[in-house]
């Protein structure tokens, strides 16, 4: 297999960067290796070779097997608002009061907060490939339980059981997914993980409606839920965890493996380089034991600058993300359509569905080319634009939601022209969310250094989920107490805040190797250097495709990076 050795690379190593004015000054041991190649002795850029690597089929396969986990999110959290309505008397005799509706969808939310914390220190110490067999296991058992309950009890049971399984899986898939992808197509195969979360829901939808006049239909609905973690369990059997977790535990015969298997390409001196620099910046936290290690990795997140910055960074994105109010939209969407008018009001919900799944796919195309800053500095404004408009129409139309029971009166004259524009407003709004603060949080593993990965990631998910309670349980009662219009404005200055937040505090890390994005967050936010940097690394990378490109053309064999652009 033709490689890209010595010689194909001089190129490259011209274009090699130095980032030293990102300074290096971080008090963290774990900070102290350099971010270009550290062996540049035969004139090899460890770097640049290593982010331009076609996506292997280990690489392919991986992440569609793991983003099995965003899938069952998704599909998780999508089906309930149809379960709900298609139950009717089917547990415990009689039909569901609001209560226990609002019980039985926030146990998974629940179960999701507490799994998603567990899951940041199960990574860690267990790694990331067992941590994703496990939320498997609790998929199956949480979806058995549900699809046989006959109870209120066991149903909520199941909820908060399958919760913890979607939390564990919420955090672990795009944290293996961005550790073993090739830096310069990190950003695209997270958002194929988002992309299944978005493709659930959307399935959820319309299984949902497809059964929803079925009797029994809602346990095949539930029943579904089983066959994907199956799978995912039994795929993992076979496939390998990612090379910066067998490094941490000192397994470097594996991890180079399983880096063989990613760069096949890739010199195996290079290999041995890149092993050589991990080990240097990925050291495991210290402590003899499971507690001191938490302990220490909790205090080493809070206390190393760059580290808390990245916190600060993440679960503010995190945060951002579900108090743009989403999923208010999401879980209430079929109820504020037939307010203002809509006869078939779960279609227009699919289509919001459709547009979060659509537009998610043009952020797989855009989120490493255009950069994760520059799509959220474009598309939040654009979200805000989308809630006024909500908020004015919402004003004119006349809905009257003040019922303290959440029963809402529209005028009930059919649709209105006001009804429409909330319509294509909330079309908008999906459209804008998906392509930016939908998925870009997601992105969240590359802000933290190996050691404190699992930690950090605990806290912004735990920071999603957290969030994602707050908002479905408060959003009909803000509609009631400060009314709709009241409540768009509100979301429209929340996010408009967020913006400046973004503006001012989250560099542009894409195309970067993840050993890099703490450097940018050393000795401040460093927005300006990491946008050069960020634009430096594009302008290599394409470089040296064409080079590597240009040397298979001569060589009149078909380049590895043909099909990245496929990808
Ligand atoms: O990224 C996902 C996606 O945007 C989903 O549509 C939403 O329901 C989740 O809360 C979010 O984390």
């Amino acid at each position: 297999m033709p490689g890209i050795k010595g010689k194909d690379t001089a190129a490259v190593q011209d274009a090699s960067l130095e980032t030293t004015s990102i300074s290096d000054a971080s008090s963290s041991v774990h900070h102290s290796a350099k971010i270009v190649p550290i062996n540049n002795t035969d004139n090899t850029s460890v770097l640049l070779t290593f982010s331009n690597t076609k996506p292997t089929l280990l690489v392919v396969v991986l992440t569609f097997v793991t983003s099995i986990s965003g899938f069952l999110f998704g599909y998780d959290t999508g089906y309930i608002s149809s379960a709900l309505v298609a139950i009717g008397q089917d547990l415990d005799g009689h039909t569901l009061h609001n209560g226990q509706k609002e019980l039985i969808t926030s146990a998974t939310s629940l179960g999701a907060l507490i799994g998603a914390i567990f899951a940041g220190l199960f990574v860690d110490f267990l790694g990331r490939r067992p941590t994703i067999m496990g939320s498997n296991v609790l998929f199956i058992v949480g979806s058995a339980m549900q699809t046989g309950a006959h109870s209120v009890g066991v149903m909520m049971g199941g909820r908060f059981v399958m919760g913890i399984g979607v939390g564990i899986g919420s955090l672990t898939a795009p944290l293996f997914i961005s550790e073993m992808a090739p830096s310069n197509m990190r950003g695209r195969l997270v958002v194929v993980n988002v992309l299944c979360i978005t493709g659930g829901q959307l399935i959820a939808y319309a299984i949902g409606a497809g059964v929803e006049k079925v009797s029994q239909g809602w346990r095949i609905l539930v029943g579904l839920s089983i066959l994907p973690p199956t799978l995912q369990l039994v795929a993992f059997f076979f496939l390998p965890d990612t090379p910066r977790f067998y490094l941490m535990k000192n397994r470097v015969e594996e991890a180079k493996n399983v880096l063989l298997r990613i760069y096949p390409e890739v010199d195996e001196k290079l290999i041995d380089a890149k092993i050589q620099e991990l080990i240097a910046i990925n050291n495991e936290v210290p402590g003899d034991n499971f507690f001191k290690k938490i302990v220490n990795a909790t205090k080493e997140i809070h206390t190393v600058p760059s580290n808390f910055r990245a916190l600060l960074i993440s679960c503010g994105l995190q945060g951002i993300q579900q108090f743009s109010s989403w999923n208010s939209l999401m879980y209430f969407s079929a109820t504020i359509f037939q307010t203002v008018g809509f006869k078939n009001s779960t279609a227009v919900s699919i289509i919001i569905a459709g547009t979060n799944f659509v537009f998610t796919l043009v952020a797989f195309f855009a989120i490493d080319r255009i950069g994760r800053r520059r799509i959220l500095l474009f598309s939040l404004p654009c979200m805000v634009a989308a809630l006024v408009v909500c908020a004015i129409a919402f004003h004119f139309l006349n809905v009257d939601f003040s019922n303290s029971t959440a029963v809402i009166h529209s005028s009930g004259n059919g649709i209105s022209g006001w009804g429409v524009v909330i319509i294509v407003a909330m079309i908008c709004f999906a459209a804008s969310y998906a392509i930016g603060i939908g998925n870009v949080p997601w992105q969240q593993s590359e802000l933290f250094p190996q050691s404190v990965r699992g930690v950090g990631c605990a806290y912004c998910t735990g920071v999603n989920w957290g969030g994602s309670l707050i908002i479905a349980a408060t959003f009909l009662t803000m509609m009631q107490n400060i009314t709709p219009t009241g409540t768009f404005a509100f979301f429209a200055g929340l996010i408009t805040v967020s913006w400046l937040l973004v503006f001012f505090m989250y560099p542009e890390l894409s195309g970067l190797e993840l050993e890099e994005t703490q450097k940018v967050l050393t000795n401040g936010f460093n927005i300006k250097e990491s946008e050069r940097l960020a634009k430096e690394r594009r302008r290599q990378a394409a470089l040296a495709k064409d080079q590597i490109n240009a040397t298979f053309a001569s060589e009149k064999k078909a380049s590895p990076l043909q099909t990245l652009e496929t990808v």
